[in-house]
């Protein structure tokens, strides 16, 4: 994209139109001069991803609604400064890349890769205010807003974090990069990709004998004759929740050969459960960019409003453009979701169905600990799955909270980990992730899933 230089943004363009509607979940920043500085300065920053990355996407999408392709899109709940390193972006990635392996061996289908990762800073939370005690705090809203240290001076919510965060997202881009065209993500380093996670993990051995099934089908590929160097490089995009939107107005873009307006925080944004008011900012700042875009949609998602929401952010019925991730929980997803399907059928339009496996299933240990359990995270997706088959519709893949990490933060899993053991390793800047194990296990499991009910003959 070429960057001309900036004149002042019009009332009625992508990046100011918003601002004219209420915007739930937004900081209560202290200092408005101090936002507006910050802010001005991201106006004139380089993109961190380009609109026709996002345009490619936005294709590799529509296969996904057309039933030609799976999602998988997965990283850590809120991204943290700290863990802006090298070992934990390459765990993320490596744990992703073996998930796909494990997808597309038994759909036969492309999996699309799309990281919940440079860019995931910040956080839409139950309640403004968190209270230890007598005192009372402004909740942690993710890094690009304040500290999680419980002091006053950590919770005020702080402009210059916004600038970090695009700092934070460029470096872990740039890694990405890097690893991905770079031989990392070779499919013939698929072995590579095991190592440095728990060796005696059933998953890790399963995988094993995937990989060398893999090798074999290489080889004989090779043996005729085929160029396998055409492996040597993976299609992967970052997404994260448009949720700042101060932060995502600064990064908006017009592209100068279409004219069409692009946040260039990320190829995909997602707006969540908290923030897909109709009548809200996000909607208004959502439906005037071009990226693909995908939205949640908890137990409480009105078919109606659903209805409305595909008619504001997809009013060209455009395969690709819109992705409805449905986290109703274990309980609830086989009766919520048929009508919803069915009534965006009737409609004749093509969006991507996702389940997000997680949100939905959020429970507190008696430890005091916010957990998922391992079998209700599965069997949302199995519901998920199962309703899709019946409508004779597209399960167009799974949306994870996941990090390479060996953490102990959801509960079951095939190397059981045990509500006693969650203080062991619970990292989290928010909420519960499947470690590396877990994620592997529920690709396998998925995968049965699909390899039962294959989605094209
Ligand atoms: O990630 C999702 C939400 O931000 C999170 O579930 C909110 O958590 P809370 O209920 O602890 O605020
Ligand atoms: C905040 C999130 O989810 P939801 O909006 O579905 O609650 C999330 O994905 O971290
Ligand atoms: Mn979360």
């Amino acid at each position: 994209m070429k960057i001309s230089k900036r004149e002042p943004e019009a009332k009625n363009s992508a990046a100011e139109s918003w601002r004219d509607f209420p915007a739930a979940q937004q900081p209560d920043w202290p200092d408005e001069a101090e936002l507006r500085a910050v802010a001005g300065e991201l106006t004139t920053a380089p993109p961190l991803v380009f609109s026709a990355e996002c345009d490619l996407l936005r294709r590799r999408m529509a296969a996904v609604a057309r039933g030609e392709a799976v999602l998988l899109q997965g990283g850590d709940c809120a991204e943290t400064f700290a863990r802006t390193t090298a070992d934990a972006i390459r765990g993320k990635l490596k744990t992703l890349l073996q998930m796909a392996v494990v997808l597309t061996h038994a759909t036969a289908l492309p999996v699309v890769k799309v990281g919940r990762m440079a860019g995931q800073y910040a956080k839409p939370r139950s309640s403004p205010e968190e209270r230890r005690g007598e005192l009372v705090l402004p909740s942690h809203r993710g890094d690009a807003v304040n500290g999680t240290e419980f002091t006053a001076e950590a919770r005020r919510p702080d402009p210059k974090r916004l600038r970090k965060m695009y700092e934070s997202s460029a470096t872990t881009l740039n890694l990405i990069r890097a690893l991905t065209t770079g031989g990392f993500a070779d499919l013939r380093q698929v072995h590579a990709w095991n190592q440095g996670f728990v060796a005696d993990s059933q998953a890790g051995e399963r995988y094993e004998r995937l990989a060398q099934e893999i090798d074999r089908s290489l080889a004989f590929m090779h043996a005729c004759g085929v160029d396998t160097r055409e492996l040597g490089t993976a299609e992967f995009f970052v997404s994260h929740e448009g949720l700042l939107l101060d932060y995502e107005a600064a990064l908006t873009r017009t592209d100068p050969e279409n004219g069409r307006s692009y946040a260039t925080s990320g190829h995909l944004l997602w707006i969540g459960e908290r923030t897909r008011d109709l009548d809200g900012a996000h909607i208004e700042y959502f439906s005037r960019v071009a990226n693909p875009i995908a939205v949640k949609l908890g137990p409480t998602a009105a078919p109606d409003d659903v209805m409305r929401l595909l008619d504001r952010l997809d009013p060209n019925r455009e395969p690709g453009r819109l992705t409805f991730v449905v986290r109703a929980g274990a309980d609830r997803i086989r009766d919520l979701l048929p009508t919803l399907v069915e009534k965006v059928n009737a409609e004749g339009a093509l969006v991507c169905w996702v389940s997000d496996p997680m949100h939905g299933n959020t429970i507190t240990a008696a430890s005091g600990h916010k957990t998922r359990r391992f079998d209700a995270i599965l069997d949302e997706v199995r519901g998920f799955v199962e309703v899709h088959q019946a409508l004779g519709t597209h399960p167009g893949g799974i949306h994870v909270e996941l990090t390479g990490d060996d953490v102990t933060e959801c509960v079951g899993g095939g190397n059981a980990i045990l509500p006693e053991d969650l203080h062991q390793r619970y990292e989290t800047a928010c909420d519960p992730r499947l470690n590396h194990t877990q994620s592997l296990d529920l690709a396998f499991l998925l995968a049965e899933r699909y390899r039962e009910h294959p989605t094209r003959s």
